[in-house]
């Protein structure tokens, strides 16, 4: 296998062709958050389903304006949770929400009306036909379809699956996986005081949270040393926790103890390239497992972690899951850019919105990849081409936000 690194677009095709469409599940409705629709959703019903006040007030009938002035009988009281009922002449007593009587087509609030007697009501105003009614279908007809296949399932979508009695809902199976992080100078228990050289683990915590946000399951964390053993034992693990992904952090530099590449050869595994011209995260290696299994090998500097999760799992969480390759939106640098040429670049960057609703994308100080606190404050990721060395503030940069699944935008009020 050639040591040289490989274009990005070269890299993620192998790493598409290697990911293969997961099936499809059945999902309760009220578990469903972050779910990746696979059916599309269509409406068996109407939403209202029956015509119905939208004011506490008088529904009443006439062939066309009621005018104001008008004296009526009250003839019945309907409230929200009532029955069907029949009217002839006069008015009903009606509350917001209640079902229209049957032979009545309008409604008047009532601070529109005198009371003149305990049954007894004067208009204050005209009536028009239809006026408060909020009729049958109105909201969702009955064969309307709803939602597209592909859709990311939001509480807003809950809304309207529940109001529509939908209790199940055909989602992607979220594809299994597993996070190993290597490195003896780890340490994994907040309360536990650091020896001198140690640091603490925060690209598990990372990964194991992000994973989620991508629509993977993540069915194993685990925290290695530095050796070849204690990772394959880990890596076994893994595999029986049903891991389709392992993402692995470290170890797969040039340094002495960077061993996954060769534990991984022990294990049987097909290294299907190592060393992508990007940073950060050049030395990302991608392999596959004998069981089918696929292992990103993510270099330990945490924004090369950041970087390989979001420019190569991620998408191939998308081929699983059966959506689409994302296409960046194209926004306008804010400052000048210039970098080494010959790597992509992916950039810690945050996106700005003018009182105009104009988008601007500035390149957040302090790009290296032990840097975490820039990323603390990124919202997207601006991406320069291998082949660009320098941008004039003004020139247009590939964003993407900050996960594949949270939409460009994903803080609009912080911007
Ligand atoms: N001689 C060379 N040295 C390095 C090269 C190179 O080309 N030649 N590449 C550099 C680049 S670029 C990167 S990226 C790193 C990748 O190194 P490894 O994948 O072998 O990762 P480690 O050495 O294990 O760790 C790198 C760095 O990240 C810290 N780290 C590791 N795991 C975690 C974690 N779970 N949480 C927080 N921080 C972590 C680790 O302590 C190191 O500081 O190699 C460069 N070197
Ligand atoms: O490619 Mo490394 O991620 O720059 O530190």
């Amino acid at each position: 296998m050639s040591q040289e690194a490989l274009a990005y677009e070269h890299a993620l095709r192998i790493v598409l062709d290697a990911g293969t469409r997961l099936g499809a599940e059945d999902c309760l409705v009220n578990a469903c958050l972050g779910r990746v629709l696979a059916v599309p959703v269509t409406s068996a019903v109407d939403l209202p389903p029956f015509d119905n006040s939208a004011m506490d007030g008088f529904a009443l009938r006439g062939d066309s304006i009621v005018p104001a002035g008008t004296e009526l009988q009250v003839e019945g009281e309907q409230a929200a949770g009532d029955g069907m009922a029949q009217a002839r002449t006069g008015a009903w007593d009606i509350m917001t929400g209640a079902r229209i009587p049957d032979g009545l087509d309008r409604v008047i609030a009532v601070e529109q009306t005198e009371r003149l007697a305990p049954s007894r009501v004067r208009l204050l105003a005209d009536v028009i036909p239809g006026q408060n009614v909020r009729a049958a279908g109105s909201d969702v007809a009955r064969g309307e379809n709803l939602l597209d296949a592909g859709t990311v399932l939001q509480a807003q979508h809950v809304m309207l699956l529940a109001a529509l009695g939908i209790a199940k809902v055909s989602v992607g199976v979220r594809p299994r996986v597993a996070v190993i992080c290597t490195g003896r100078e780890l340490v994994d228990d907040p309360d536990q005081a650091l020896e001198p050289g140690q640091i603490r683990n925060s690209n598990g915590p990372f990964l194991a949270t992000r994973l989620p946000l991508a629509g993977a399951e993540v069915v194993h964390v685990e925290t290695v040393g530095d050796d070849a053993d204690a990772f394959g034992s880990a890596m076994r693990r893994a595999l029986d926790a049903g891991a389709r992904i392992i993402v692995t952090s470290g170890a797969v530099s040039m340094g002495r103890y960077d061993f996954v590449p060769q534990a991984l050869e022990s294990l049987g595994a097909q290294t299907l390239f190592h060393k992508v011209a990007i940073r950060p995260g050049k030395p990302l290696l991608f392999g596959c497992l004998p069981g089918g299994a696929l292992l990103f090998g993510l270099p330990g500097n945490p924004i090369a972690v950041a970087v390989g999760l979001r420019f190569f799992v991620e998408p191939v969480l998308r081929e699983m899951l059966g959506l689409p390759q994302e296409t960046p939106r194209r926004v306008r640098l804010s400052k000048p850019y210039s970098k080494k040429p010959r790597l992509r670049f992916h950039l810690k960057s945050r996106l700005h919105c003018d009182a105009l609703g104009r988008l601007t994308v500035e390149v957040l100080d302090g790009q290296e990849s032990y840097r975490i606190r820039p990323l603390a404050d990124a919202n997207a990721w601006a991406v320069v081409p291998a082949d660009v060395d320098a941008l004039p503030a003004g020139a247009l940069v590939d964003v993407y936000g900050s996960g594949h699944l949270e939409g460009f935008l994903p803080c609009e009020s912080a911007l």
